[in-house]
């Protein structure tokens, strides 16, 4: 398993400056409202935060990673392989962590009683996934490229298509929280939360790489996305903050 010091949180000015969102983004509308007023408090973690029941092999069901076949149908749309690794600042694999996806579906509609646009529910689409990092620190989906959606934040606004992602460490208080897109995407000019990122190499770190070898004959499309914790490479974080914010 990964120890908690592998899975340390990306540090205040570990990270090149503007890697992660800042906590109130301008033209973000809702962040203004609910990003906290004061200084963060760093609470150390004792024994009882950084050990616990964790969701190991055993826990996870056949098709937790397969979310085409989580049902007795399959979903519309269009199939996806998703892959990549969990590395750390050094590039070395983090092994046995948590990944957990979740996504709208091919007409770009979550299963949440919150989200009621006039796209329709797919009966054999959740949108929810999970998997363990290998040996490699390989994690691998099978799902369905999500379509995109509106939502209210600004005149005419679309969310491109994303994937969300979580990753925990060695305890349920380790997690961090990112979001993945597709290449070449045409919305992601007028979203204001693509680029609530200051760094321009890190917003592009958070777009998935099209990978024919990835890609299977005559079943689905293949994109690579790896998941940096920390330094140089270090991926964009939704619950983290650049020092000087
Ligand atoms: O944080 C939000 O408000 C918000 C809104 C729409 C999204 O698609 C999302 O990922 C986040």
């Amino acid at each position: 398993m990964a120890t908690p010091t592998e899975f340390r949180l990306p540090r205040y000015g570990e990270d090149p400056e503007g890697t992660h969102p800042p906590l109130d983004s301008s033209g973000y509308r809702s962040t203004a409202l609910r990003h906290p007023k004061q200084d963060l408090v760093l609470l150390p973690q004792m024994l009882t935060e950084v050990t616990g029941p964790l969701l190991g092999p055993g826990r996870l069901g056949e098709h937790d990673n397969d979310l085409t076949r989580q049902h007795a149908g399959e979903p519309q749309g269009q199939r996806i392989i998703v892959t990549g690794r969990l590395l750390d600042g050094d590039g070395r694999p983090v092994r046995d962590s948590l990944v957990e996806i979740w996504q709208a579906n091919a007409g770009g509609r979550y299963r949440h009683t919150g989200d009621r646009w006039p796209s329709p529910l797919d009966p054999n689409f959740d949108g929810v996934g999970r998997t363990l990092t290998d040996s490699d620190g390989r994690y691998t989906f099978t799902t369905i490229k999500p379509g995109a959606y509106p939502w209210k934040n600004h005149d005419n606004a679309w969310r491109p298509a994303h994937i969300h992602f979580s990753v925990f460490g060695s305890a349920f208080t380790q997690r961090l929280v990112t979001q993945m897109y597709f290449p070449d995407d045409p919305l992601f000019s007028q979203d204001p939360i693509f680029n609530s990122i200051p760094d321009e190499k890190a917003r592009q770190r958070m777009v998935s790489r099209y990978d024919h070898d990835i890609t299977q004959a005559e079943w689905a499309l293949g994109f690579q996305f790896d998941i940096v914790l920390r330094g140089r490479d270090a991926s964009v974080f939704e619950d983290e903050e650049d020092e000087d914010e």
